[in-house]
């Protein structure tokens, strides 16, 4: 039951109101196209947003077999007819070896790392404002030799941004309030994060949340809540030390640096994502506009329970817009017509207000 309306609420809906621009493309990668991704890019194309121009970049083949499959089984369901899609159609290669529905092997792994390829490649000349990826799997990408932790360091990468981001934006159902997340490490293992996390990672990692929630999110002095590391911030030095040794003299740097925004933390982890989610079922009104996790599943766990069947995952500090669903390649419920295409029609709806935000600003609108 929504019972306050909150601060934030409605800066993805204010942004409904621009009218999409006419020139933002976009290209959708089909991702892993052994995975559930070719299923969520028919379903959420199925009545796309009028003023979109998408271009799908992967398999016309493996999209007419996952559509002509989805409609055997349930000839009611809403899904794009690839015939009606632009599509920039990258057949398997036979050397990759054979392709198989819900089983991830290094020729999926080849074909998504192709799709990805083609789509940075034309949005770097120009030829599309925003790249929408589904879902890859990180070990078929190594398994074909691609040794990328994941989709954004290849961005990263190939647009040669040194300073780079993974962002989660989800809009709840219940209050229209925006939940954003800022990941400080990503693709690590656990034992590596206290070593990754240094005053000048932060600094770089905050300096992108606060220019993403002014420049994207329209919020010129926004309200940042940043994680602590250790159970209860570390309880004065007893439950671990890095929040006394740098992290609340850091964050008193940073207050300097960004008088404008106001800073709160090492919030306690455990704590930190109760406010958020009381705003998001509508229980209270006042949260953070951004939030800064230590680590993935820091931060992931609490968006992914919120908002599993909406959250959008997106990379910033790149020159273009990139966003994806939150979720994974689902290889398991691949074929049976079970995958949810929310978070995609998210990633989706989410790219085309940035990128049309993005032009109203370079052209001064
Ligand atoms: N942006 C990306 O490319 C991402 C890729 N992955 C990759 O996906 C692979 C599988 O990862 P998992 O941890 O298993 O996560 P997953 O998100 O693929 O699946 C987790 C569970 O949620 C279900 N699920 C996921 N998406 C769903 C949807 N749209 N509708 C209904 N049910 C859905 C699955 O069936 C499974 O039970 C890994 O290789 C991982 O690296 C994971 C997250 C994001
Ligand atoms: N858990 C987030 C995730 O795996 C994102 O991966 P990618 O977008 O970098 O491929």
């Amino acid at each position: 039951m929504l019972k306050f309306q909150c601060r934030n609420s409605c800066i993805l809906l204010e942004k409904t109101a621009l009218s999409l621009d006419r020139e933002s493309k976009l290209a959708v990668t089909l991702g892993d196209p052994a995975g559930i991704g070719p299923e969520v890019i028919l379903k959420a194309l199925a009545e796309p947003a009028a003023g979109l121009r998408i271009t799908v970049i992967g398999s016309r083949r493996v999209l007419q077999e996952t559509y002509d499959r989805l409609r055997s089984s349930n000839p009611a369901a809403q899904a794009a007819n690839p015939e009606t899609l632009n599509i920039i159609d990258i057949e398997p290669d036979s050397k990759w070896g054979e392709i198989v529905p819900g089983v991830g092997s290094a020729a999926s792994g080849a074909a998504s790392f192709a799709y990805m390829e083609s789509a940075i490649g034309r949005t770097l000349a120009g030829e599309f404002s925003a790249i929408v990826t589904a879902p890859i799997s990180k070990t078929c990408w190594q398994a074909a030799g691609y040794n990328y932790p994941g989709q954004t360091e290849l961005l990263a990468e190939r647009a040669k941004s040194q300073r780079f981001g993974m962002l989660f934006a989800a809009t709840s159902p219940h209050s229209g309030w925006t939940l954003v997340t800022l990941l400080a490490t990503t693709h690590i293992s656990l034992r590596q994060v206290p070593d990754a996390l240094t005053p000048e990672l932060l600094s770089e990692k905050l300096e992108l949340l606060v220019e993403c929630l002014r420049e994207d999110f329209g919020l010129e002095r926004p309200k940042i809540a940043i994680s602590g590391l250790n159970p209860h911030s570390g309880e004065n030095g007893k439950l671990g030390n890095e929040e006394q040794d740098w992290m609340i003299p850091w964050l008193e740097t940073q207050r300097d640096r960004f008088p404008q925004v106001q800073l709160d933390g090492p919030v306690p982890p455990d704590t930190l994502w109760v406010k958020p989610a009381k705003v998001w079922y509508g229980l209270a009104k006042e949260a953070h506009d951004g939030y800064l996790a230590m680590y993935h599943d820091q931060g992931l766990i609490p968006v992914k329970l919120m908002a599993f069947d909406r959250a959008v995952n997106t990379t910033i500090g790149l020159p273009f817009v990139r966003t994806s669903p939150d979720h994974g390649t689902a290889f398991d419920i691949v074929g049976q017509g079970l995958a949810d295409a929310s978070s995609m029609k998210a990633a989706l709806q989410l790219a085309a207000q940035l990128a049309s935000r993005r032009t109203a600003v370079k052209i001064g609108r």
